[in-house]
């Protein structure tokens, strides 16, 4: 990491990095936050005949926005290594994809992807990654990937994981926890860590049991927020920043799932939903109602707040 990026605190917070200012549109704005069952739910109907998706399109488009997250707040010419640690799962695709799309944004990439999925589309992400020259990361070396890193994407487990969690995962996550990150701090810098649907660990639905698993910097929501990640996005200590990506969502699901997602600027496959606060299912018809009265026209460049370019 160089030198103008500030001290991480007790937290391991980077406190000024530019894009991390407090959003100034989030006062009133709400969210609705779903369960891990109704998250199983949009994506079958995403990936169903009516909804017409492939699972690589939305891996794609999940990841791209994963990979905006990580570029909007840990920018490539301060944070210019980012560990990416992938899962065995579809977020562990959602890891790939982000794993390129950051090579191309001039990061240099660090992979750690202990347990392929098992359909060939890994196996392809995964080839594409080789081409780039990743770097590809044992399990033993993880620790040493952590020190390394000036940014670490969790992309490990989302919205399907359940329990405890089980090697090859359960020891560097680990290491990634809140105490063993403190003591890595007195050696180096502790690396932020964005996580993507849920910090790996959590219970999706229930969030930090015992408060014993680590606490990302920032976490990207996928579709719609998920119940777990409360006591990070509304809890009285409003620590982190939190995004809403995958900008796949017809007004069809939006409205059976009464999700009234809030309006992305402009091109971008992020929005900053930093402070919202939660919105009932009632709230959401009612809004959504109000939206088909109007056109919503959304021209502003803003995607973190970083107000318009020279
Ligand atoms: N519509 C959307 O928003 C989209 C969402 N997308 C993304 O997909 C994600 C959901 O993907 P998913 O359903 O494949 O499962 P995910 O959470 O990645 O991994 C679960 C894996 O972990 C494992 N496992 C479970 N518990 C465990 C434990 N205790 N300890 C160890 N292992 C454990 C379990 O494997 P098992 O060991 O049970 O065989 C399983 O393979 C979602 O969060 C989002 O990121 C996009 O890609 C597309 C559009
Ligand atoms: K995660």
């Amino acid at each position: 990491m160089t030198s103008n990026t500030t001290d991480a605190g007790a937290t391991g917070i980077a406190q000024q990095t530019p894009a991390l200012q407090t959003p100034l549109s989030s006062a009133n704005q709400k969210l609705r936050y779903i369960d891990a069952e109704t998250a199983v739910k949009i994506d079958e109907q995403l990936l169903s005949e009516e909804g017409g998706f492939s699972i690589d399109q939305l891996m794609e488009l999940a990841g791209l926005s994963c990979a905006q997250t990580v570029f909007a707040c840990y920018p490539p010419s301060t944070f210019g290594t980012v560990l990416v640690a992938a899962g065995p799962g579809n977020q562990g695709g959602d890891g790939l994809v982000a794993a390129r799309h950051l090579s191309h944004f001039g990061y240099r990439v660090m992979l750690w992807y202990p347990k392929q999925g098992k359909t060939e589309l890994f196996a392809r992400l995964k080839k594409q990654l080789k081409n780039l020259n990743v770097d590809f990361v044992d399990t033993d070396e993880f620790v040493d990937a952590l020190e390394e890193a000036d940014v670490v994407l969790d992309a490990i487990f989302g919205f399907s994981f359940k329990g405890e969690p089980r090697e090859p995962f359960k020891e560097p996550l680990d290491a990634m926890n809140n105490e063993s990150r403190m003591e890595f701090e007195a050696r180096r810098k502790v690396p932020p860590i964005v996580s993507i649907d849920i910090p790996s660990g959590w219970s999706v639905d229930e969030g930090n049991q015992g408060g014993k698993k680590f606490t990302p910097q920032v976490i990207l929501s996928l579709t719609a927020p998920k119940h777990g990640i409360k006591s990070f996005t509304l809890g009285p200590e409003k620590i982190g920043r939190h995004f809403l990506g995958g900008r796949f969502v017809s007004d069809e699901i939006e409205e059976k799932f009464a999700l009234a997602l809030p309006v992305y600027p402009a091109d971008a496959q992020i929005v900053d939903v930093t402070g919202f606060g939660e919105m009932s299912p009632e709230e959401a018809k009612q809004k959504l109602e109000e939206e088909n009265l109007y056109i919503i026209y959304t021209n502003d460049f803003d995607y973190c707040n970083h107000g318009p370019l020279p």
